[in-house]
């Protein structure tokens, strides 16, 4: 499990150390891990002697850190340059850079274009500007600076912990921002670069260990890696049969909408499911039907199921009164249920704590407005685009229920304030269907998953998941096994672009891989 964390929480982990006087060591370990990060860096385009470097130095310590690690490469044989954007930097680093020989400038007396000019020539800038300690983004002449050098494209840019105007907390980014090839974060993975906005502004992550990590409280974010997913992930034994492996009960698709039911229909049966039933008008079953001759279409009365997926391309009287029907038959009987799509707007007062919604952006605007979450004020998809950490979480306080809200990294977010980040696909996702595909993944999980989550001594609790966040953590295996569909379909065509289909057909090669490496470490 990859676990992110607050500024704030970095800052209660040092502090014991801080207090023992071990500050400059802590500062001396971050630094060393940014100048190695930049060597391999430079290492990849040319020779490190005469290579040249310059930071951008904010006057905090994580301008401190920037100082110290061009004063450690200019004593390798690189060209170093420091803009110092305040009237202050860090005294240390700045004395400790000095001595180096490292060639100093001031933003305050100089031309913001001039100095990008100078910073844009280097083979790496390094952006230590703002870190932990930042409020607010960059502002006036830094500002200038940085709006330039993003224009001009330098060749490689390291983000000193954090890219300097992302919020460390909460990945809401205050522009201008520089956007990072590498941003090596110091004692633990900062929230703000495993959440978007921040995300796509913080490139490749690096973790330099500073000493404070076995101080460090629970995570505010997690991401499963393979080898979680591959744990969590449901299997059938000797004494499996279709009934015990999970039914769902699908109602999805309308006149209108046909493709939607037969493309999650689908999804959820080659994701190992084992039975779709299937509810819906007779124009989309028989597309379900030629597609997917797997399952069976019910028109009306429902055989038993261990799931429901409600929700995708339902429109129209008809079909979603068969969505109420099967929310209210799914209430009855305590069953999970995937709420999605044309089924969000259709929810009952409460739901139970064993359904997931999977809204997009704009549908979760929709939903918080409906809920008056933000009291009078109506949320756009604007909003939630901008801060959705925050919003995903509201969202989940507010109905009580686990919320996936899709995206370039898609958040999951349980009542109880756990969140978890998926973040494996590529842009290529966002195509018409390709939510329809993770419905189906996600309700397919689903059925097969119940009884697994209870279990005391099984993989949940191997992985230190609580019994109320474990339909959350289902919910991420759907969108890491969807994410790495997307990838590994593209990757078929050298990296290019992709249909929900295409996505769809890479899903059981995922499965299948990530069952693989299971079964490779128990070896
Ligand atoms: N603690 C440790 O032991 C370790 C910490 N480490 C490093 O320290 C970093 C945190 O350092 P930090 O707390 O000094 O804050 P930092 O992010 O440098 O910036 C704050 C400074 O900038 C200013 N400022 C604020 N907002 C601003 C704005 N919008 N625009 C302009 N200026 C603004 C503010 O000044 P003020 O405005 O309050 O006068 C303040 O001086 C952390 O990210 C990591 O890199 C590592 O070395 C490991 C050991
Ligand atoms: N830029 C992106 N990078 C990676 N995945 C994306 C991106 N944009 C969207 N996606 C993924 O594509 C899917 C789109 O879902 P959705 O918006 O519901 O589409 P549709 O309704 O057409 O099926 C989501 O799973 C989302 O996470
Ligand atoms: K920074």
């Amino acid at each position: 499990m990859i676990s992110a964390f607050t500024g704030q929480q970095i800052r209660n982990a040092e502090q014991p150390l801080l207090d023992s006087g071990e500050g400059a060591v802590l500062m001396q370990r971050a630094a060393y891990g940014l100048a190695q990060e930049v060597v391999r860096e430079v290492r990849k385009r040319r020779k490190l002697t005469g290579a040249s470097v310059t930071v951008l130095a904010g006057k905090g310590n994580n301008g401190g850190d920037g100082l110290f690690a061009a004063s450690m490469l200019a004593r390798r044989g690189m060209r170093t340059t420091a803009v110092l954007a305040a009237d202050a930097a860090h005294p240390e680093g700045l004395a400790a850079f000095e001595a180096a020989g490292g060639r100093v400038l001031h933003l305050e007396s100089g031309d913001p274009e001039e100095l990008a000019v100078v910073a844009a020539g280097s083979d790496v800038v390094i952006d230590a500007l703002l870190g932990t300690g930042a409020r607010g983004g960059l502002r006036g002449a830094a500002a200038e600076l940085v709006a330039c050098l993003q224009e001009l494209g330098p060749a490689c840019v390291v983000a000193c912990d954090v890219p300097s105007g992302v919020d460390a907390n909460s990945g809401e980014v205050h522009w201008p921002v520089l956007e990072a090839d590498v941003t090596v974060t110091f004692g633990g993975i900062k929230a703000g670069l495993l959440a978007d906005p921040g995300e796509g502004c913080a490139g490749r992550v690096v973790l330099v260990d500073i000493g404070i990590e076995h101080l460090l409280a629970a995570p505010e974010l997690r991401r499963l890696t393979a080898k979680d997913a591959a744990l969590l992930l449901p299997r059938p034994t000797r004494r499996s049969q279709k009934y015990s492996r999970g039914v769902l009960g699908v109602v999805a698709g309308s006149e209108r909408y046909v493709g939607a039911a037969e493309l999650c229909v689908h999804a959820a049966a080659v994701s190992g499911v084992g039975m779709v039933r299937y509810q819906g008008p007779e124009a989309a079953a028989r597309q379900v039907l030629a597609r997917t001759p797997e399952s069976l279409w019910e028109s009306d009365e429902p055989g038993r199921v261990q799931a429901w997926l409600i929700g995708p391309g339902v429109d129209g009287n008809e079909q979603q009164d068969r969505a109420r029907k099967a929310f209210r038959s799914a209430l009855d009987a305590g069953l999970p249920v995937v709420v999605d799509a044309g089924a969000l707007s259709l929810l009952p007062e409460r739901c139970p704590a064993n359904w997931i919604l999977t809204p997009h952006a704009g549908e979760l605007a929709t939903l918080l407005g409906s809920l008056h979450a933000a009291g009078e004020v109506a949320v756009t998809r604007e909003d939630v685009e901008s801060r959705p950490l925050h919003f995903v979480r509201l969202a989940a306080q507010q109905t009580g229920v686990t919320v996936l809200l899709k995206g370039a990294s898609t958040l999951v977010a349980s009542p109880s304030g756990v969140v978890f980040s998926q973040s494996e696909g590529t842009p290529w996702m966002a195509t018409a269907g390709s939510g329809d595909v993770l419905a189906g993944v996600l309700g397919s999980l689903m059925a097969q998953s119940a009884e697994a989550l209870t279990d005391d001594d099984g993989a949940y609790a191997a992985l230190g998941l609580a019994v109320e966040d474990r339909w959350a953590a289902v919910a991420a295996v759907a969108a890491t096994v969807h994410g790495r569909a997307g990838t590994a379909a593209s990757r078929v065509f050298d990296g290019g672009p992709l249909t929900a289909s295409a996505i769809m057909g890479a899903v059981p090669h995922v499965l299948g891989s990530l069952s693989a490496e299971c079964d490779s470490r128990k070896r």
